[in-house]
């Protein structure tokens, strides 16, 4: 079996996608495993199937040594019994299956929001304790994923495991940050700073994330530290959120958010929306804009520490965020103002 043979699973999203076009360009032979195929290139076999269905799986996973896990519901679902099934079960059905498969390694996506409670993390490193209360279900099948996948590395089967923990991912292609950014703009919603607007964020070019993942399968082996390890994976260039926010905004032709509002108060606002919304489910279905999960992370420092990283795979990213958020902007044209 060659060692650069490999699986996807969620290649056709946002960061699978990053992923497979760099282990094309590695030489990699790639495998894609996703409940949609959102493109072709050439060189990648896609297989269409749910990560849940084990004999789907095992057909992606034939004569494969690695496995990517990159797949999951979209963060912002209030789906809970959909993150259950496809995080948790769905993460159990793909431990089983790269067992059957004879797969060697099985490198998963997790978040650095596992250990995130709503409160401050400065420079949080991997030995921080998971959330009590995590800020929500994504975050709390994140945990419950991380741990399976952790806990599943085995030296003496032949079956090593790590997880990558990158935090607010952005770059090209993303359906999530600048979009849902713009649209709250082009609603007007964008002209307040929630807090001092001081707070500071790791927010992490794609591509930074895709180099961590493929370092990590490199460098897993079974006399390597990485086995049955998390991993921070950042720009590690913490910038205030309110600036980064106002850069991307600017730079597509929006006015920076300058009113300040109490932290306190808008977290308040949040929590009551969330809970008329959670009350009048039933009749109508309400999504506010600024939920309590998001007030939390526009309002809190939360960056990460990846010394780890550096230590034992020579994690440096690749891209600097200034040249990360030109190329970002420049990606999106028809989100420009006017566009
Ligand atoms: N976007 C971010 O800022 C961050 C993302 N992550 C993690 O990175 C990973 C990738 O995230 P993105 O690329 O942003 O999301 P995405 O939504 O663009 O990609 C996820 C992919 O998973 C696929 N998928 C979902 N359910 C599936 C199922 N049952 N069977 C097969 N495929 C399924 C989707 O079709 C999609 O293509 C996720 O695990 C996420 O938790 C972690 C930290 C930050
Ligand atoms: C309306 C504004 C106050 C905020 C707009 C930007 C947000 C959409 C993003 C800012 C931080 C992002 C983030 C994530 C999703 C998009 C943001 C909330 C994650 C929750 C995605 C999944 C993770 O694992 C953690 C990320 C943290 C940062």
């Amino acid at each position: 079996m060659s060692s650069k043979r490999c699986t996807v699973i969620g290649g056709s999203g946002f960061l699978g996608r990053h992923l497979v076009e760099r282990l094309v360009d590695r030489g990699y032979t790639v495998n894609v495993f996703d409940i949609r195929q959102a493109y072709e290139l050439p060189g990648v076999t896609f297989h269409q199937g749910d990560l849940c269905d084990k004999q789907a799986l095992l057909v992606a996973l034939k004569d494969v040594s690695i496995v990517f896990h990159c797949a999951s519901p979209a963060p912002g679902s209030d789906d809970r019994a959909l993150f259950q099934r496809v995080n948790i079960d769905g993460t159990q059905t793909v431990i089983q299956a790269c067992h059957e498969a004879g797969v060697q390694k099985l490198i998963l996506t997790s978040s650095a929001s596992v250990v995130f409670e709503g409160t401050d993390i400065k420079n949080g490193r991997e030995d921080l304790p998971y959330a009590k209360k995590p800020i929500d279900y994504y975050t709390e099948t994140k945990i419950q994923q991380e741990k399976l996948v952790l806990e599943a590395c085995s030296k003496e089967k032949g079956f090593l495991t790590v997880a990558i923990r990158p935090h607010g991912i952005f770059g090209p292609r993303d359906p999530q940050l600048v979009p849902i950014l713009v649209d709250t703009a082009r609603r007007g919603k964008m002209k307040f700073i929630i807090g001092d607007g001081s707070n500071l964020v790791d927010f992490t070019y794609v591509e930074n994330v895709v180099h961590g993942h493929i370092l990590a399968a490199e460098h897993l082996k079974a006399d390597s530290p990485l086995c049955g390890q998390a991993y921070h994976i950042t720009n590690d260039e913490p910038v205030r959120f309110w600036d980064f926010m106002s850069q991307i905004l600017v730079g597509l032709g929006y006015s920076a958010p300058r009113y300040h509002l109490p932290y306190t108060l808008v977290y308040g606002i949040a929590l009551l929306l969330w809970l008329i919304a959670l009350v009048l489910r039933p009749l109508i279905r309400i999504k506010p804009t600024f939920t309590p999960m998001r007030v939390a992370l526009a309002g809190t420092h939360h960056y990460y520490s990846c010394t780890r990283a550096k230590k034992d795979m020579g994690y440096q990213p690749p891209v600097p965020l200034q040249e990360a958020i030109v190329r970002t902007v420049e990606s999106y044209p028809h989100l420009q103002k006017g566009a």
